[in-house]
C-alpha cells in the first residue's frame, strides 16, 4: 500500500516535469532559432560589432549543446515559489517574469549545490531530474527538513552517475556537483587559488567547471580565453568533450610541452638534468644574460648624406636606459632605434646651424672690411640668415632617417637580431657563460646540462626555451582575421589568458611555473593536484615548497577530501603506500562501495603475458560496455602494450588523471622501485571505479597465489 502509494507520487511527478520539460523545449528551440538568425545576420553585417557578433555565436552555440539533460534541477522554496535548473538559462517570452530555466552558474542555482538541511537557504526540497533527450526517465527527491540523513547532494543521483559505465571520455557533472566542489568552482578569481585532493576527488571535474562558470560569470574572459593545461595528450583527449558539453569553446587546452608554438619535444631527459633544468634559478640567470646580450654604452659614430656625426657615450646610455626598462631585448632595439633616428636628426640639424653660424660670421667679417665704418652687430647673429632647421624640417629628416637602410643596417651590426633557440643552445653548451649566470650549479651539474646542449628539445627545454623567446621578445605573426578568439590565442606565444586552469599541477617545476605566469600576469589561476601523486623530478614534497619561488606567499589554498571514484575497498590499500610516500595527508574518504574486493595473483615472468591477456580478456567481459586500463611498471609496460589489444597499457606516469572501470596492476613491486616509486603505485591503485586487480611478479615462482572461486583466472592447474 505505502509502496503503492510513493510509486503514485513518483508518477505524478514525472508527469509534472515532463510537461516543464516540453515547454522548457519548445522555447529553447524557438530562442535558439532566433538566436542563429541573429548571429549569421551579424556575420554578413561587415560594420557589425565584433564582440557582439561573437556573443551571439557563443550564445547559440551554447544553447545547440543542449541536448541531453537540459533540464536537471529543480528547487522548491520555503515560500512555494518554484525554481528549474538547467545547463543554460531561458527566459520566457515574457521577460520581466523569473527565469523558466535558471543557469547552473547562476547565483540563484547556487542553492541546488549547497542547500543542507542544516543551513537549508530557504529551500524546502531538492530534486534531480533525469533525461533521456526530451523524455524524463525519473526524479530523485531529498527534503531539506533533516529526514535525509546523508551529507552528499543528491546521494541517489550522484551514487548511479557514480556507478555508470565509463567510456573513455569524462562526461560533464553538473548536476550533481557536490558542495566542497561547488565552493571551489565559485571561488573568486582574482589570484592562484590552489586545490589539493586526493585521487578521484573531482579535481579535474571541479577544474572544467570552473571554467565554464567563470567564462559565463566574467565576460571578458571569453575574450581572452582561458589555458587549460594538463598532463599528457592522452588525458586531454579524455576531458575533450567536458567544456564543448558545457557550451565552452573559448578554452585553448594544451601540456607544457605543447605551449609553445615552435618547439616540439622529441627526446626524453635524464631525470637528474630534468631536476635540474626545473630549478627557479634559471629565470634568474637567463635574464642576466640576455641582458648581457645588449650593446655595450660608448660613442656611437654615424654617417648621414655624406657626413659624419659622433653621438656621445652618455646620450647613447640615457637612451639605451630608456629603452630597455621593461622592453624585451627585440623591442628594445626597436625603441633605441626609434631615440637613436631623433638623435641623429638633431644632431644634424645642429652641425647644420653650427656651419651656418660660421659661414654668417665669414660673411660678416669680409662685409666689415669693406665698410669699416659698420661695427659688427652681436645681436644680428644668425637671426638674419635663412637657414635654421624648424621643427617640422627637423621631423622631416628624422622621417627619412627612421625609413634609411643605412640606418637600419647600422643598428642591426650593433644591437644584432638574436635567434632564441640559437642563443639558449650557446648557454647552456658554454661552462663558462653557465658558470657566470647560473652560479649556484655545481661543477658536475654545469657539466650534466652542458652535454645536452646540441641534443633535441627534451620536455625541460621548453620552459628553458620559452623563457629565452619571452626575453628577447619575438611575436610570431598575428592569427588571420576573424579565427576564433581560442585559435588565436594558440598561435600566439605572447598571448596573455584571462585564466589558467592547470590540472595535476604538482608535476609543475619552478620553470613550468613561470612559462603559466608569463601568460596570465593577472595571476587569475587555479592550480589543481594532489601533492602525494607527484612524480616529477623536482623536490617538492608540499605545495608551500612547490609555489614559493613564483607565487611566494600570494595564494588560496582549497581542499577536497571526499573520493567519488575509486570504491572503499581499493581505498583502504592505499594507506600503508601513502605512508611509504611520505605523505603528510588524510586519504580521502570514499563514498562508494562496490562490494568487490581487490584482488591479486603471483605470476613468474615466463607466464606473465599470459596470464596478463587471459586475465584482460576476463575483465572485458566482466565489465562489457565499460573499459579496462592496464598500469604496468615501465619494465614491462612496452611487451605487455604489444600483446594487450584494444586496451591501454600506461605507465603509471601516463595513467595520471585517467580512470577505468576496471583496472589491473601489473608488478607492483617493479612500480615502487621507479623513482617517486610509491607515489607511482598509489596512482595506480586509483585508477578503477569498479574492480582492481594486481599481478605480482615474483622471479622464483608462485608459492602463495591466492585462490578466489569467483575470479576463475586466479586458479591454478
Ligand atoms: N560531483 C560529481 N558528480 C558526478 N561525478 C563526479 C563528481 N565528482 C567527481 N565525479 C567523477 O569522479 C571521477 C573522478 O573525478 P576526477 O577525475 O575529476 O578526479 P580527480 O580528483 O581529478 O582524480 P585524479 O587525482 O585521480 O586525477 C570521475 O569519473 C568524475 O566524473
Amino acid at each position: 500500500m505505502h509502496r503503492n502509494a510513493e510509486e503514485i507520487r513518483r508518477q505524478v511527478a514525472i508527469a509534472e516535469e515532463q510537461t516543464f520539460l516540453d515547454t522548457a523545449l519548445t522555447r529553447r528551440d524557438r530562442v535558439a532559432a532566433n538566436l542563429a538568425e541573429r548571429a549569421e545576420q551579424a556575420a554578413t553585417d561587415d560594420d557589425g560589432d565584433l564582440t557582439r557578433r561573437r556573443m551571439l555565436q557563443r550564445q547559440y552555440e551554447e544553447i545547440r549543446q543542449t541536448e541531453s539533460g537540459f533540464v536537471f534541477g529543480r528547487l522548491d522554496g520555503l515560500d512555494g515559489t518554484v525554481r528549474h535548473i538547467g545547463r543554460v538559462g531561458l527566459r520566457d517570452e515574457d521577460v520581466q517574469a523569473d527565469p523558466l530555466v535558471v543557469d547552473w552558474r547562476a547565483p540563484a542555482a547556487r542553492p541546488f549545490y549547497t542547500a543542507t538541511a542544516i543551513d537549508p537557504q530557504g529551500q524546502a526540497r531538492r530534486r534531480h531530474v533525469r533525461t533521456s533527450g526530451a523524455v524524463v526517465t525519473g526524479v530523485d527527491d531529498e527534503p531539506l527538513d533533516g529526514t535525509a540523513a546523508s551529507d552528499l547532494v543528491g546521494e541517489g543521483a550522484l551514487l548511479s552517475a557514480l556507478d555508470q559505465r565509463r567510456t573513455g571520455r569524462m562526461a560533464t557533472a553538473i548536476s550533481t556537483l557536490q558542495h566542497e566542489q561547488d565552493d571551489i568552482i565559485r571561488a573568486d578569481a582574482t589570484g592562484p587559488l590552489i586545490v589539493q585532493g586526493g585521487p578521484g576527488t573531482g579535481k579535474t571535474v571541479v577544474a572544467l567547471h570552473r571554467v565554464a562558470y567563470l567564462l559565463f560569470t566574467h565576460g571578458q574572459m571569453a575574450e581572452q580565453a582561458v589555458l587549460v593545461l594538463g598532463p599528457s595528450p592522452r588525458f586531454l583527449d579524455y576531458i575533450a568533450q567536458v567544456l564543448p558539453a558545457l557550451g565552452e569553446t573559448a578554452v585553448v587546452s594544451a601540456t607544457c610541452d605543447t605551449l609553445v608554438p615552435g618547439a616540439t619535444v622529441e627526446r626524453a631527459e635524464d631525470r637528474r638534468i630534468s631536476e635540474i633544468k626545473g630549478r627557479a634559478l634559471w629565470q634568474p640567470a637567463l635574464e642576466a644574460y640576455v641582458r648581457a646580450l645588449l650593446p655595450p654604452v660608448r660613442d656611437l659614430g654615424l654617417r648621414w648624406e655624406g657626413e659624419a656625426y659622433v653621438l656621445d657615450a652618455q646620450a647613447v646610455a640615457d637612451a639605451l636606459a630608456s629603452a630597455t626598462a621593461g622592453r624585451s631585448y627585440h623591442r628594445a632595439r626597436q625603441a633605441f632605434a626609434e631615440h637613436l633616428h631623433q638623435l641623429l636628426a638633431d644632431a644634424v640639424a645642429e652641425q647644420r646651424e653650427a656651419l651656418l653660424q660660421q659661414m654668417e660670421e665669414g660673411f660678416e667679417d669680409i662685409l666689415a672690411r669693406f665698410d669699416r665704418r659698420a661695427e659688427p652687430q652681436a645681436t644680428a647673429t644668425g637671426s638674419d640668415v635663412d637657414g635654421l632647421m624648424s621643427d617640422e624640417e627637423i621631423e622631416e629628416l628624422r622621417e627619412r632617417i627612421a625609413g634609411s637602410a643605412t640606418i637600419a643596417r647600422f643598428v642591426e651590426t650593433w644591437w644584432p637580431t638574436r635567434d632564441p633557440e640559437a642563443m639558449l643552445r650557446r648557454l647552456l653548451g658554454d661552462r663558462a657563460l653557465l658558470r657566470r649566470f647560473a652560479p649556484a650549479l655545481s661543477a658536475e651539474e654545469v657539466t650534466l646540462v652542458s652535454a645536452t646542449a646540441a641534443l633535441p628539445w627534451a620536455s625541460s627545454d621548453i620552459p628553458l626555451f620559452d623563457a629565452v623567446v619571452d626575453l628577447l621578445g619575438d611575436r610570431p605573426a598575428a592569427a588571420p582575421h576573424g579565427a576564433s578568439v581560442a585559435e588565436r590565442a594558440r598561435k600566439d606565444r605572447a598571448w596573455v589568458y584571462g585564466h589558467v586552469v592547470i590540472d595535476e599541477a604538482q608535476e609543475l617545476s619552478d620553470m613550468q611555473w613561470h612559462m603559466v605566469l608569463r601568460r596570465c600576469p593577472s595571476r587569475s589561476i587555479t592550480a589543481v593536484g594532489d601533492i602525494d601523486q607527484t612524480e616529477a623530478s623536482h623536490r617538492h614534497t608540499s605545495w608551500t615548497q612547490a609555489v614559493q619561488a613564483t607565487l611566494g606567499e600570494r595564494w588560496t589554498a582549497a581542499e577536497l577530501t571526499i573520493c567519488y571514484r575509486t570504491p572503499r575497498e581499493v581505498m583502504e590499500l592505499t594507506g600503508p603506500v601513502l605512508a611509504k610516500a611520505g605523505s603528510l595527508n588524510t586519504p580521502p574518504r570514499a563514498v562508494r562501495s562496490t562490494g568487490i574486493t581487490p584482488w591479486k595473483l603471483t605470476v613468474t615472468p615466463g607466464e606473465l603475458l599470459d596470464t596478463a591477456t587471459a586475465t584482460v580478456e576476463s575483465l572485458r567481459q566482466r565489465w562489457v560496455g565499460g573499459t579496462v586500463g592496464v598500469v604496468a611498471s615501465a619494465a614491462y609496460a612496452e611487451e605487455l602494450a604489444a600483446v594487450l589489444d584494444d586496451v591501454p597499457v600506461l605507465t603509471a606516469t601516463q595513467a595520471k588523471g585517467l580512470e577505468w572501470d576496471a583496472t589491473l596492476v601489473v608488478d607492483p613491486d617493479g612500480i615502487t622501485a621507479e623513482p617517486r616509486g610509491w607515489n607511482g603505485l598509489y596512482i595506480a591503485l586509483t585508477r578503477c571505479t569498479q574492480e582492481l586487480g594486481r599481478l605480482q611478479v615474483a622471479p622464483q615462482g608462485p608459492e602463495h597465489i591466492e585462490v578466489r572461486a569467483d575470479v576463475p583466472w586466479a586458479v591454478r592447474t
